[in-house]
């Protein structure tokens, strides 16, 4: 492909997340990914170039761009050699006319943009949202220790003590201690929110919210394989996979239970004020992942947000049922935004007696409500709101 036809075909693959964004469709990396299987004339560095162009375009722009031209446009401001590649060559896009619409720079949405000053991410904060993230992996303690792990590339040692950082697009998948279960790719931030909870070999722990399971196994791994260990989640797709995961890490006691939305309780009834550890990495905005899924903020809306912040109070009530006297309840949400993070947290203290705040302490980490805020800018990390509350005896 010349430099032109991949700005061409950046901005068709534009249009498609735009139109995505608006109506909750594919998100941009299944978006990029379908065009490649679709255009096999394309060449992995064609398909690299073309990948970098969307999502620089996406980082680059505020509110949704009118278009995919519209957003390539205004990367094409800030990049003359780009603004270039529109010379209406074959496959290459028309040339530039002087009144076209050009979408508007920024890092979110106006709206948006508001709320997450009225949190104190604005500036370099707000800059480092629209970065890219390192990749980091999590070392399985089940299966091997950080300072002996030998890898086809050294990697930073991180504050978390089996964090390793890799650049971004290090293909570890590929390699054989990956296939064999010594690492999982994790978030330096995910692996500090694990650390909060603060479990140990022979305690009953659940992760309410495990997804495909990231933080349960880094719970497993903590608990070093003894005790109880319930992942759960409404989400069979995310949850079932899970299972192929744990068996390559070596992670025999998790257990998975998929709740019906509306009868979790039911469905955990026999866990009730059993746990000692509930875990509660709740549905948010993802605001934290940014660096990886620039597209996000064009998906939110004001009603959405107000949606997740009822799921969080409402998985908040729930897992304060299943927690034993003496237990503890850890919230954690990838949102550098308020709402999502500090504020449920005090709305949960505020309507539960008993509940005690306890702060973790954490080898990274600013104080945040009766909170800790990790963040890009600040911790290098994705965004997150980690906090911990206590039942006493
Ligand atoms: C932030 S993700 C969890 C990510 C996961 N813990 C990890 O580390 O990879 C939030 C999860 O909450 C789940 N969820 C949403 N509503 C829920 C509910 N009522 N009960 C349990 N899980 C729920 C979603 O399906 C999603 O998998």
């Amino acid at each position: 492909m010349t430099p032109a036809a991949r700005v061409q075909a950046a901005i068709e693959i534009l249009d498609r997340v735009i139109e995505a964004a608006k109506g909750q469709g594919a998100p941009a990396d299944r978006i990029v990914a379908d065009w490649a299987k679709a255009n096999r004339y394309a060449g992995s560095k064609d398909r690299r170039a073309v990948r970098e162009l969307v999502y620089d375009a996406i980082r680059h722009c505020g509110p949704v761009p009118e278009s995919g031209r519209a957003a390539m446009l205004a990367l094409a401001e800030r990049d003359k050699s780009i603004a270039a590649l529109f010379d209406g060559s074959q496959y290459g896009p028309a040339p530039i006319q002087p009144d076209e619409p050009v979408a508007k720079r920024g890092f979110a949405p106006v709206w948006l943009g508001k709320r997450l000053s009225a949190s104190d991410v604005k500036g370099a904060e707000g800059m480092a949202l629209m970065g890219r993230a390192p990749l980091d992996v999590r070392v399985n303690t089940l299966k091997a220790d950080r300072a002996a792990l030998d890898l086809p590339v050294a990697g930073e040692h991180l504050a978390a003590p089996n964090a390793l950082r890799f650049e971004a697009g290090t293909p570890v998948d590929q390699w054989d201690a990956f296939r064999e279960g010594r690492f999982e790719v994790q978030d330096h931030g995910s692996q500090l929110a694990c650390l909060a909870a603060g479990v140990r070999p022979g305690e009953t722990v659940i992760d309410l919210c495990a997804g495909a399971g990231g933080k349960t196994l880094a719970l497993a791994a903590a608990m070093q394989n003894a005790g109880r260990l319930i992942a759960s989640d409404t989400d069979k797709r995310r949850l079932s996979q899970l299972g192929p995961r744990a068996e390559r890490g070596g992670a025999g006691l998790v257990e998975q239970r998929l709740l019906d939305p509306g009868r979790e309780m039911e469905m955990l009834g026999d866990l009730a004020g059993a746990a000692d550890c509930v875990l509660i990495d709740a549905p948010c905005s993802g605001v934290g992942t940014w660096r990886r899924k620039p597209e996000a903020k064009w998906r939110l809306t004001p009603d959405r947000l107000a949606q997740f912040a009822a799921t969080q109070d409402a998985l908040l009530a729930l897992g304060a049922k299943l927690v034993k006297p003496g237990g503890r309840l850890v919230f954690v949400t990838c949102s550098l935004l308020d709402e999502e993070g500090p504020d449920r947290f005090a709305a949960f203290l505020q309507g539960h007696e008993g509940w005690r705040a306890d702060m973790p302490e954490l080898p990274l980490g600013t104080a945040r409500g009766q909170g800790i805020r990790l963040s890009p800018f600040h911790h290098g990390t994705d965004g997150f709101f980690v906090a911990r509350a206590h039942l006493p005896c």
